[in-house]
């Protein structure tokens, strides 16, 4: 059956199914395709990551029934042990701690981690729970070495609760991919041998195939754990395994199918093998219809609030062009069907299409305005198949949950230097219970081998402010959140126990950097109940009107209304004319840019390929500000914002009439809509940039020592090394944090150390001015060969420890 939403496993399935296309999580980023060496020539990431797995989980102890360890994450306070030699462990976990929320730990995510390497080497999928609980620190070392005995080698799998069949067969799967490397294993891949320092398990060093089986037993395997060096090493830890039953269990696992299905379910029991006490659910599956994202908020005045988000409809089975639209049906707070002025269904078209492995998706967004004095509770969903027929969902039975009671206001909430405002929406009947905010928080360990932030959340009592018709805002501020602050996970919550509402998971990347004063409060109507707030009869729906005869008087709270402490208008009109205030327009020209018009979006990428942001509290004003220094901006599908100097040549002019999707963070103004782009350049008068190109003498705790060249045939710093396609030279300071140097070469390569190679010598400070960074065209990163050399806190003219 389809999984009940919402569920403890939905972020950790979005990052499982959404592999590519529209809201693709970009998970398999390192790992797709399985060839992908993005940490070096001769090192598979995916074959990184499977190994991972097994380091984090080998320690685990299973006597008398009783497992301490396991798959628990543990692997990331463990990087300097000798079990785990190699770069792999450490890019394996900087990648995923990207990923790592309340709702997807990091045992979790080397599980998942397990179904993307081996799929997307062409393997089975091994099924994936969730539920697994992170470790609080490193466990004993344990991990099988090549050098260990047969016997030994029995040992350590019985003590991980593995049989001496499953040792073989886990240790075939996991041979299947990647191979063994110089630098690590120098008795077996002695240095220098292989051009790129890696000897591959099988012919087929990125394929997850039976082919480590076969080759080994038609006696023509390349396996350097079987054949060469290794032998007289005693370090042919495959022969001993292998040969441990005299080939019994791998000859069984010779055949194509029969390979794969022991892999999937060996590999399972393998991240499956968690501590004891720790409850995982049933594997994660993909769900045929679900809510994403879904967002309530109050609208300017108050009278509406706006549903935003996505739903989701798995077409795996059904062809991606079978849906035709979708419905929602709503039910209002109370389960009925009154929903005011506003109406119950709302109609969506489709918007996007994305793959997994296995499946495929599309997506219907959502943007429904909800009457705030008949609110809503849940909905259910109608899919409108082109065939004419309607499929319905319900969610189990239960209908999708929604409630409004608690909403956060992203327009009103906002995140600048590690500083954030939250504002939250509470319905009037629920003022006398608390209302707090919970935050989930992540700060780096500074520390270049813990490569996973710690993960910390904090709970702040919300202060009342204005009240506006049904609801009443509060606020709190955090400082001090540093610099993933953005990471943060937001959740509001009004009550406690059971009694309480919750608008969580809320991810403060969306928030802008200033916070919007809330437009149109309504005027005297605040009502102390939801029952009693008055119907949109003398209060206008239409966003940004107000239409009583009333004066208004507001006192503003602190951060609601940023710019001022007191406000006050007086609105007089007659009971059938409006006032408006600020209507729903196009804007000619706003600072420094004027319209251009509304702009197709190119047919080959994006017409302005410089920068993009997105978020929820999109408004042209923000968006200008994200594209300061760049020609041209825009603002798309009501909350994307583009910046670039020059515009795709494929992209053509649209009527301006098409851009008529309203900002999500201001509703006076339009940001586009689908694939077109509400377009603004500089006038002719090119303001000044506000960054030039130029050497940065210091980035944080580093300065700049000069440009040098390269160790001929080697590196001239050996620490670590972070290629990164976004590179700047903060973030390889932050990559590098604890080393006494770094270097950025080549625009995108990023490398550290403790000391630099004395055959690296200086060379002319220009030679380093010819390439910008990947991730910042106003700073220099090297060039070929040559490294822009920082250090830590030392005067520019010190010379280079060597
Ligand atoms: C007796 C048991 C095992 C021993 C002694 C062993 C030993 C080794 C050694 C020495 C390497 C070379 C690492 C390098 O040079 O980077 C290696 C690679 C690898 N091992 Fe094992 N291993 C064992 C079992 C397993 C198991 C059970 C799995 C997973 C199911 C696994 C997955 C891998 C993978 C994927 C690689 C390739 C890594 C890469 O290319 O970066 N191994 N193993």
């Amino acid at each position: 059956a389809d999984p009940t939403w919402p569920s403890p496993n939905d972020e950790l399935e979005e990052i499982m199914y959404q592999v590519s296309g529209f809201r693709g999580r970009g998970f398999g980023g390192t790992v797709i395709p399985c060839s992908n060496e993005a940490s070096g020539p001769g090192r598979q990431n995916a074959a990184e990551w499977l190994r991972a797995a097994f380091h984090d989980m080998a320690t685990t102890t299973f006597l008398s029934n009783v497992r301490a360890g396991g798959l628990d994450g543990s692997l990331q306070y463990e990087l300097l042990s000798s079990d785990n030699l190699g770069p792999g462990f450490n890019t394996t976990l900087k990648f995923m701690a990207d990923y790592y929320t309340s709702r997807s730990g990091v045992a979790d995510l080397i599980a998942l981690g397990v179904y993307y390497a081996v799929r997307s080497c062409g393997g089975p999928v091994v099924p994936v729970a969730g539920g697994r609980v992170d470790a609080l620190g490193g466990g004993p070392i344990g991990v099988p070495l090549p050098q260990n005995s047969a016997f030994t080698f029995s040992q350590q799998f019985t003590r991980m609760g593995f049989s001496t069949t499953e040792m073989i067969q886990a240790t075939a799967c996991g041979h299947s991919i990647g191979g063994v490397h110089d630098a690590e294993f120098p008795e077996i891949v002695p240095v220098g041998t292989t051009e790129n320092g890696e000897v591959p398990l099988d012919s087929t060093v990125a394929v997850f195939d039976n082919k480590v089986v076969t080759e080994y037993i038609a006696g023509n395997t390349t396996n350097p754990l079987v054949v060469g060096p290794s032998i007289k090493a005693t370090r042919n830890a495959d022969f001993k395994v292998f040969n441990y039953d005299s080939n019994v269990t791998i000859a069984a696992m010779a055949g194509a199918s029969e390979f794969n299905s022991i892999c999937a379910t060996v590999l399972q029991k393998l991240i499956d093998t968690v501590p004891d006490g720790v409850v995982l659910s049933d594997p994660i599956q993909p769900y045929a219809v679900k809510p994403v994202n879904m967002q309530l908020a109050l609208n300017p005045g108050a009278t509406t609030m706006q549903l935003t988000g996505y739903i989701r409809v798995r077409t795996t089975d059904m062809g991606g062009d079978s849906v035709s639209s979708l419905a929602l049906n709503f039910k209002d707070r109370s389960g009925g069907t009154n929903c005011g002025s506003a109406s119950c269904q709302y109609t969506a078209t489709l918007l996007g299409a994305t793959e997994g492995f296995d499946d495929s998706f599309v997506w219907f967004p959502i943007n429904a305005a909800i009457s705030t004095s008949t609110g809503i509770s849940s909905f259910t969903v109608d899919l409108n198949m082109a065939s004419g027929t309607t499929q319905s969902f319900d969610n189990n039975g239960n209908s999708y949950p929604m409630q409004d009671a608690v909403l956060i206001q992203k327009p009103q909430s906002c995140l600048l230097s590690g500083t954030l405002t939250v504002t939250a929406a509470v319905r009037n009947d629920r003022k006398s219970l608390p209302v707090n905010v919970f935050l989930s928080y992540k700060t780096p360990t500074g520390n270049a081998n813990r490569p996973i932030p710690t993960l910390k959340n904090s709970t702040v009592a919300m202060t009342e402010g204005t009240c506006v018709g049904g609801y009443t805002f509060y606020t709190a501020n955090y400082t001090g959140l540093g610099d993933l602050a953005y990471a943060s996970k937001i959740d509001v919550i009004s009550g406690s126990d059971s009694s309480a509402f919750t608008d969580d998971f809320n991810a403060a990347s969306e928030l802008a950097a200033t916070c919007q004063p809330f437009q149109n409060p309504p005027s005297s109507l605040c009502s102390t109940g939801q029952a009693s707030t008055p119907p949109g009869s003398s209060t206008s729906s239409s966003v940004g009107t107000v239409s009583s005869t009333v004066s208004v008087s507001i006192t503003s709270s602190t951060s609601i209304e940023s710019s001022s402490t007191t406000s006050s208008a007086t609105v007089s009109s007659t009971s059938s004319s409006a006032a408006p205030t600020e209507t729903l327009h196009h804007r000619d020209d706003l600072g420094e840019y004027v319209l251009v018009g509304c702009q197709k979006e190119s047919t080959a990428g994006r017409a302005l390929s410089g920068a993009s942001f997105a978020y929820d509290s999109m408004t042209l004003e923000s968006c200008m500000s994200n594209c300061t220094g760049y020609t041209y901006w825009g603002t798309e599908y009501g909350r994307e914002c583009y910046c670039a100097d020059s515009l795709d040549p494929t992209s053509e002019d649209a009527p301006l009439t098409d851009c008529n999707m309203v900002c999500s963070g201001d509703a006076t103004e339009y940001c586009g809509d689908s694939n077109r782009l509400e377009l603004y350049s500089t006038t002719a008068s090119q303001p000044p940039p506000t960054a030039t190109l130029a050497p940065k003498p210091t980035v944080s705790a580093y300065v700049q020592v000069g440009c040098y060249i390269e160790v001929p045939g080697g590196r001239a710093l050996t620490g670590a090394a972070y290629p990164n396609d976004a590179l700047t030279l903060e973030i390889c300071a932050s990559n590098c944090t604890g080393f006494t140097y770094w270097a950025v070469e080549y625009g995108r390569e990023c490398y550290c150390g403790n000391t630099l190679d004395p055959l690296s010598t200086p060379a002319p400070d220009t030679d380093c001015q010819t390439m910008v960074c990947a991730g910042n065209r106003f700073e220099y990163c090297g060039a070929g060969n040559r490294l822009n050399l920082y250090q830590l806190g030392t005067a520019p003219s010190a010379s280079p420890t060597r």
